[in-house]
Parts: C-alpha cells; sequence; structure tokens
C-alpha cells in the first residue's frame, strides 16, 4: 500500500519538486499551498506524513501553528519541517512541539528520501509498540502442524494477497485474532496500520464514534475513528455479531463506497481498508433472529476461515505448550522448563473448554507457581486441579462400596479393570499415549489388557 504524504509549501515549484521526487519511489501524494488548505486535507483524511514548510507567509497560520494543530489532532503522524534559514531557535521550537525532523533548501534528494522513510518507519515501530503494550501478547505465530492447522495456514497464505474480506469463525480463545494478524502480515498492506475494534458490550454511540471518529463541538473531543486510522492497512472487527444493528446498517455502505462522513460532520471521508471479521457465534442463526443484517452477513462473509476448538486438534497441544513455556521464560526471565511426558499427556488429554488461551493462561500460572530451576521438569502433580475435574466419573471412582466389599486380590482386580478401561477410553484406544500417561511400558500393557480381559478392537498402537 501506497503511503500518503501530504506536502504543505507556499511555493507550488517546491510542492512539485518535492512530489515528484516522492512518487518516483512510489508514494502517494497531496499537495497544499496554504495551512487552511493543509489543515482541511488533514481532516479530509489522516496523512501517513506531513511535511510542512516552516515560513509561510500568506498563511493563516505559520509553521509552527499548523504544527501544533495537526499534532493536537493527530499527535501518531510525522511532520517533517522544511526550513530555508537554519534557524536553530525555530528548529528548537518545532522539536519541542513534536516536528520528526528538518530537511533545509535547497533539498537533497538523498536526504529527504531518507528522513521520508525514517519518519514513516518510526510512525510505524511505535504503532506496534502502542498495539503491543495495549494488546499484550498478541503475537503472530500460528503454532500447530496437525492437518487442520496445516490447511489453515495454507489458506491464510492463499487468500492474504488478494485483498478480500474474511469471516474468521471459532470458539473463543481458538486464535481467531492470530489468523487475523497472519492474514495482515501477508498481505501487501503489511507495514500499514493493523487495527482492531472490538464490537462486544459497545452502545451504538460509543461504535460509531470508534469506527467513523467524531467531529469536536462544545460537548466532546474530536476523535480519529478506527476506519481512517486503518487507511492504507487492516480493520479488524472483533466478535461481529455483537455490532448493533444500527452500525451495522452503516458499515454496510461503508464496506461498499470505503467512505463515511465522521459523527457531527458533513464531509465524506475517503480511505482503503481491508476489513476483517471474527465471530464466535453463529451469524446465520443471529440472522434468523434479526439480530444480524443478512447483507452485512454476505459482505464480510467473501472468505470464510474457521479456526477449530483445540480438543479437534488435539496434537498440536505439546507444541503449543513448549512454546507458551519458553515464550514466558524470554519474556519475564524465568528459568526454561520442560514438560514431563505425564505432564504432557494430562494436557493432551484434557478437553480445553477455554481452547489456546486457557493453555497460554494454565502454562504462565505453572510457570510462576511452580519454581524450578533451569532445565527442570514439570510434573504432572504440579498441574492445576481444574485438569482433572471433567475426567469421566468412573476414574473418578464411584464403585468404593463394591470394591469395600471385596477381598483385596479381587479389589485390585476391579480397581485396575475400571481405571484402564477409563484411560484407554480417554486417549481414544490410543495405547502409546495411555501407556505414556500413566507411566508404563506400552507391552506390558498390551500384555495387562489381554490379562484383564479388556483388549478390544477399538485399541490402536
Ligand atoms: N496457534 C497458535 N499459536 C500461538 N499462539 C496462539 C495460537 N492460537 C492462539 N494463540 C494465543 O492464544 C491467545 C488467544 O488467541 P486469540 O486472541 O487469537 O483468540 P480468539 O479466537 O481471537 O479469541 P476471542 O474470540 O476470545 O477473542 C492469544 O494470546 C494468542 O496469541
Amino acid at each position: 500500500m501506497a503511503h500518503d504524504i501530504l506536502i504543505v509549501d507556499d511555493e507550488e515549484d517546491i510542492r512539485s519538486l518535492i512530489a515528484g521526487i516522492l512518487e518516483d519511489e512510489g508514494y502517494t501524494t497531496r499537495a497544499a499551498g496554504s495551512s487552511q488548505q493543509a489543515l482541511s486535507e488533514v481532516a479530509a483524511r489522516r496523512p501517513t506524513l506531513v511535511i510542512l514548510d516552516i515560513w509561510m507567509e500568506a498563511s493563516q497560520h505559520d509553521g509552527i501553528e499548523t504544527l501544533k494543530l495537526i499534532q493536537r489532532e493527530h499527535p501518531e503522524v510525522p511532520v517533517v519541517m522544511i526550513s530555508g534559514h537554519g534557524n536553530i531557535e525555530t528548529a528548537l521550537e518545532a522539536s519541542r512541539n513534536g516536528a520528526y525532523d528538518f530537511i533545509e533548501k535547497p533539498f537533497n534528494t538523498e536526504r529527504l528520501l531518507l528522513v521520508v522513510e525514517r519518519a514513516i518507519e518510526d510512525a510505524r515501530l511505535r504503532r506496534e509498540n502502542r498495539e503491543l503494550i495495549m494488546r499484550a501478547g498478541g503475537d503472530v505465530e500460528l503454532v500447530g502442524t496437525t492437518p487442520v492447522i496445516s490447511n489453515l495456514r495454507q489458506s491464510i497464505e492463499r487468500v492474504a494477497r488478494t485483498g478480500s474480506r474474511i469471516l474468521i469463525s471459532g470458539p473463543a480463545g481458538t486464535g481467531k485474532e492470530v489468523v487475523a494478524r497472519l492474514v495482515h502480515r501477508s498481505s501487501a498492506r503489511a507495514n500499514g496500520p493493523f487495527v482492531v475494534l472490538n464490537c462486544a458490550n459497545i452502545s451504538p454511540e460509543t461504535m460509531e464514534e470508534s469506527l467513523f471518529g467524531a467531529v469536536g463541538n462544545a460537548a466532546r473531543d474530536a476523535r480519529t475513528g478506527m476506519m481512517e486510522i486503518a487507511h492504507g492497512g487492516t480493520l479488524l472487527l472483533d466478535e461481529v455479531a455483537d455490532m448493533p444493528l444500527e452500525t451495522q446498517g452503516k458499515i454496510v455502505r461503508v464496506l461498499q463506497d470505503q467512505t463515511f462522513v465522521r459523527v457531527g460532520g458533513s464531509t465524506p471521508v475517503s480511505v482503503d481498508v481491508r476489513v476483517i471479521a471474527t465471530t464466535s457465534r453463529d451469524l446465520e442463526e443471529k440472522i434468523e433472529e434479526q439480530k444480524f443484517r443478512q447483507d452485512l452477513y454476505y459482505r464480510l462473509n467473501v472468505v470464510p476461515l474457521e479456526v477449530p476448538p483445540l480438543f479437534a486438534r488435539r496434537d498440536d497441544i505439546p507444541e503449543l505448550a513448549d512454546y507458551f513455556l519458553s515464550r514466558y521464560a524470554d519474556a519475564t526471565g524465568l528459568p526454561r522448563r520442560k514438560l514431563s511426558p505425564e505432564a504432557i499427556a494430562a494436557l493432551h488429554a484434557y478437553d480445553w473448554p477455554g481452547n489456546v488461551r486457557q493453555l497460554k493462561n494454565v502454562i504462565e500460572r505453572l510457570m510462576i507457581m511452580s519454581p524450578g530451576e533451569n532445565g527442570q521438569m514439570i510434573s504432572g502433580k504440579m498441574l492445576p486441579s481444574e485438569l482433572f475435574s471433567d475426567m469421566p466419573e468412573s476414574l473418578v471412582f464411584d464403585k468404593t462400596s463394591e470394591i469395600m466389599a471385596l477381598p483385596l486380590r479381587e479389589a485390585r482386580e476391579l480397581f485396575e479393570k475400571e481405571y484402564l478401561q477409563t484411560q484407554v477410553d480417554r486417549f481414544g484406544g490410543n495405547i502409546s499415549k495411555t501407556a505414556n500417561f500413566i507411566g508404563m511400558e506400552r507391552s506390558a500393557l498390551h500384555r495387562k489388557l489381554k490379562s484383564l480381559g479388556i483388549y478390544g478392537d477399538r485399541v490402536t498402537d
């Protein structure tokens, strides 16, 4: 996506000289010959960068005042000042007011391009930092090698380049946002912003201000909307099923024209934004209940991507657990730990109703609550009890009275039978995994099952 640069100078020659240099490098430019025009261009759409002359004689505001006005509305937009006279005082004042850097007349093309490139990169890093701080843990790695995840990865690569709208569905905590971030990162917009708007629990008024921004007045501050901030990049509508119906109607039109009006304003703002939506609810059901607009559904659901629950890709659990262990150790400086085979087997057997997010939280908790040396194993006993609470009733063993009525040898045999049958069922009949979990040799388990008469067709290696 081309960056959108606003050039502000009262000399026509300078404006077209800079525009020529920048356009040759693939930037998109707009020009303004006065401070008033500059401010209305900024108001029409937030630029990626402003190049602003310090001396603008016939303008209502001089360069410094214009800088202040731009910074007040958009402190995140970098402004590079042009100065004709190497006046240190003015330079200092501009820096104090947030100017990113200076270029002096007459121009050196190399220097101009270098400063522009640096300013845009610096703003991108700041934005990413802000996003990281705001959404700590929002990483962009889709860990997993099961066929469903490998297919998903391929679909992401394929669809990312097309620019189509995508609807990502799947239960909470499965990694829908990770998928959206990956799409953005693999697309032509990767250097543009990635903006997330959470649609849950927002009133229609707040939602519209968040999306479209607002013109300031006595009652409210001016605000740049997510649509405008996402220009040249991607906007993620998280949990889109919760978007108020009124806003749904408005966004249908915006998706079509990529143009909207800020709350309280009348000037149309044109943007170029790729919209991705996520949902953990069944949108077709919401349409039937008349809580979601069908036309919006069709517009968003150009390419559907599905992220399956964690229990449907159990074999990714060990790799995910390992990934969170090392990531958490790196982030905190805590020792690097490993999971023991029986701990891995227990994580593998659990159903994870909170999906990957729950697994990540369990791992973090383990690292904090079970301190140990570098490389020291985390054993099955250290796992939180919630992991065992959804075990089948028979494993918790409700046959106490029956057992109590038996001599030891028979009681032991009954217990073993119940215990092993349940464990084998838990691991879907897989002997290696069962053996691993219960801490027995695979061949010994085979023999044991046979001797207890529970060696059926469902058992596999
Ligand atoms: N395959 C994965 N590889 C690495 N990390 C993952 C993976 N899936 C999820 N995560 C991590 O798990 C957490 C939850 O993922 P994410 O927020 O993407 O889920 P979600 O489906 O968008 O959840 P919700 O619907 O609740 O918003 C995040 O910290 C994310 O980084």
